[in-house]
């Protein structure tokens, strides 16, 4: 007989822990769930009656929070309260790219992974079941489980692998209606606890368990596979320029084939996100950890092509004007690393302006959901010009129309479906002839800006 769980307790109420726990509360009312963290400026934010000041941006979030906030679904800053009276505690704190010591730029640092594991094991009195929810290096649990049981008041911990597939800006539909559901675990009792909290809502034939490394192993394979199909379209970018292919309708042709698929064929400036560098580089430290060089060498590939779409993209808008970009205006139109997020992770946003501000061009930035902090942290965190010299050369605005006015070109950098909307004949009258628009997500329609008399580039054509 698997334990019913009364109680959950979360930690991390990030970009993954709020979305997810704010779904399990409002699927499940008769559960108790309560998301926990250190920060406590985003648990206040968590917690702002205006939920226009929620710290997470997804479409539909909001509805969840207001309908289950105060009734099953608690933010708070109580760790320890959180964890004793918790049956299952879900992990879901930041495993972000090691910068220092061993691993550098490769391993996932588990700094933060390993200080919950000791906090649970100190403060629990009776016995808890511990769900990874973060993404980890394959075999992290055994030494969760070694923390847990060395360091714990000898009460028993069961562990769970259970990631998460949720995609930003469409984390409430993957969440409520989620191709599959991955739990892996040992203990039979442990996994038929979270399976029935998942099936309050989604089918069991798509709830799949497994052993917990293939869970763990699974989630990095998943983003490789995924970011791998973007590079592979980028790479095909390139050689569309080149040869007068177009990379949509290749796209198109290839994504029919029933084998191959139609989705994550989108070419673009590159891809962005918390995730898909971080898993894969990952995976790669840990394949060369195997010895198996050759794995390792396929994956960093996707990487290598990703940097080189950026800066491709980059070199192309420099060549565009005239070979010099100094003291020039540019318009970026996004900055978060894809729509319908607040998110700038690893944007291709930073480092194509980045690239251009070495270029001494002048960037003017208008995205509706990111904040100047945010964009000026992000430039700061590159260390490549001091910080007084990013916001000379960098403007953020309140409006389209503020960042085009009087630039010499305009670069989409997140495919916001608000810039179809826009005025375009309005925007190029008030900008540098010729008018240039660099295109890194193929939003717009080219035959509309040519028209109005744009000079038009997009990413493969
Ligand atoms: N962002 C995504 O779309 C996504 C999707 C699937 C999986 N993941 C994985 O989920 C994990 C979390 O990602 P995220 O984007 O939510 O990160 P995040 O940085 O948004 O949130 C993590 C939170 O954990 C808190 N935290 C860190 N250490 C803590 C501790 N010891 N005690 C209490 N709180 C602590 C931080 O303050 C932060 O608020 C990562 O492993 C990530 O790879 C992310
Ligand atoms: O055809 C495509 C699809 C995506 N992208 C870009 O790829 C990046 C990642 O996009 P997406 O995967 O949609 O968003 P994430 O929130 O990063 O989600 C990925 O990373 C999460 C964290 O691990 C996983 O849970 C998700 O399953 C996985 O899709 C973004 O910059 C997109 O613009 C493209 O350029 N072309």
């Amino acid at each position: 007989m698997s334990k019913t769980i009364k109680k959950i307790c979360c930690i991390g109420a990030g970009y993954v822990g709020g979305p997810t726990m704010s779904v399990i509360a409002k699927q499940c009312p008769h559960i108790d769930v309560t998301i926990v963290d250190v920060n406590a400026a985003r648990i206040n934010a968590w917690n702002d009656k205006n939920l226009e000041n929620l710290p997470v941006y997804e479409p539909g979030l909001s509805e969840i929070v207001a309908e289950a906030r105060n009734r099953n679904l608690f933010f708070s800053t109580d760790i320890d309260s959180a964890i004793d009276e918790a049956d299952m505690i879900f992990i879901s704190v930041n495993t972000p790219t090691k910068n220092y010591g061993k691993g550098k730029g490769l391993a996932a640092d588990l700094k933060y992974i390993e200080l919950c594991a000791r906090q649970i094991a100190a403060v629990a009195k009776n016995s808890k079941i511990v769900v990874e929810k973060s993404t980890l290096p394959v075999r992290t649990a055994a030494a969760l489980k070694s923390i847990l049981d060395n360091t714990g008041n000898g009460v028993d911990f069961h562990i769970l692998s259970n990631p998460e597939f949720l995609a930003e800006g469409t984390a409430i539909t993957d969440l409520i209606n989620p191709d599959r559901v991955l739990i892996g675990g040992e203990d039979e009792n442990a996994i038929a606890a979270l399976v029935d909290i998942y099936a309050n809502w989604v089918d069991r034939s798509k709830i799949l368990t497994t052993n917990l490394w293939s869970s763990e192993l699974s989630k990095l394979t998943a983003n490789a596979f995924l970011a791998q199909r973007v590079s592979s379209i980028n790479a095909i970018s390139a050689l569309c320029e080149k040869t007068g292919a177009n990379v949509d309708e290749v796209a198109k042709a290839i994504g029919m084939d029933t084998r191959i698929g139609s989705k994550f064929l989108k070419a673009s400036v590159g891809f962005g996100g918390s995730c898909f560098q971080k898993d894969i580089l990952n995976l790669v430290y840990i394949a060369r950890s195997y010895g198996l060089t050759e794995v390792a060498d396929y994956w960093d590939q996707v990487i290598i092509m990703n940097d080189y779409q950026k800066h491709r993209f980059a070199d192309h808008i420099i060549q565009t004007l005239y070979n010099t970009v100094s003291g020039k205006k540019i318009a970026f139109l996004g900055w978060a690393f894809k729509k319908d997020t607040n998110d700038t992770r690893e944007s291709a946003a930073i480092y194509v302006a980045d690239y251009l501000l070495n270029e001494q061009a002048e960037i003017t930035v208008y995205d509706p959901k990111v904040s100047a902090e945010r964009i000026y942290a992000d430039l700061d965190y590159l260390n490549s010009r001091s910080s007084d010299e990013n916001r000379r050369l960098v403007k953020i605005v309140d409006t389209p129309y503020d960042a085009c006015d009087d630039a010499h070109a305009i670069a989409i950098l997140t495919e916001w479906d608000v810039f179809k909307t826009y005025e375009w004949q309005k925007i190029k009258e008030k900008m540098k002839k010729p008018a240039f628009v660099f295109d890194g997500r193929k939003l717009l329609n080219r035959k509309e800006l040519e028209d109005i008399g744009f000079k038009y580039y997009a990413i493969g054509e």
